[in-house]
C-alpha cells in the first residue's frame, strides 16, 4: 500500500513546500508516501490506481476531522489499497474528475493556495499515522 499525494500547478511556496516535505517525510517512517506534480492531461488516474482509493481535495468537499481521517487511512491499510489524493492548481480540479472520485474531501470551508493546502494534507497523513502508531504527537 502507497499513499500518492499528486498535486497540479506549480509549488513555488519555498515554506510551504518545505512543511509539506517535513510532514511527508515523518509520515514515510510508518507507510511510503510519494510527492508529485501532474499534468492532468498526461495522466491517467484511473488507469493509473485502478483499485487506489481516490481522493480529491476540494473545499466544497466532505469535512472530517482528523480522527475520521486517521479511521479513512487505516481502512485503506488494511484493504491494501493505493491511496491517492488530488490536489488542483489555481483553476480547481479539472471537470469531470470529481464525479469519478471515491471521495471529495475538504480540510476546511476556506480555500487555501494549493501550496498551503499541501502542507495541510502532509500533515494530516502524517498526524493519521501518527495517531494509529499511538505516538504522542497527536496528543
Ligand atoms: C487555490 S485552490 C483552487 C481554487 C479554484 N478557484 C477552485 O474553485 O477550485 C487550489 C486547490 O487547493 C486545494 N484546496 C484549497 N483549499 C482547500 C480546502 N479548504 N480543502 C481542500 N482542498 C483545498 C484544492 O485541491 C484546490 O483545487
Amino acid at each position: 500500500m502507497k499513499i500518492y499525494v499528486y498535486y497540479i500547478g506549480r509549488a513555488k511556496d519555498p515554506h510551504a513546500n518545505a512543511l509539506t516535505k517535513e510532514f511527508l517525510g515523518r509520515a514515510a517512517r510508518y507507510n511510503a508516501v510519494e510527492l508529485r506534480e501532474i499534468r492532468p492531461d498526461r495522466i491517467d488516474l484511473w488507469g493509473k490506481h485502478p483499485s487506489g482509493r481516490k481522493i480529491l481535495l476540494d473545499p466544497a468537499g466532505k469535512r472530517v476531522d482528523s480522527v475520521e481521517f486517521a479511521a479513512l487511512v487505516s481502512k485503506t491499510v488494511t484493504e491494501a489499497r493505493d491511496l491517492v489524493f488530488v490536489l488542483g492548481g489555481h483553476d480547481g480540479l479539472p471537470k469531470g474528475w470529481a464525479a469519478r472520485a471515491d471521495l471529495r474531501l475538504s480540510l476546511s470551508p476556506l480555500t487555501f493556495p494549493h501550496e498551503l493546502a499541501r502542507a495541510v494534507l502532509a500533515e494530516q497523513i502524517y498526524r493519521a499515522f501518527a495517531t494509529l502508531r499511538g505516538h504522542p504527537y497527536p496528543r
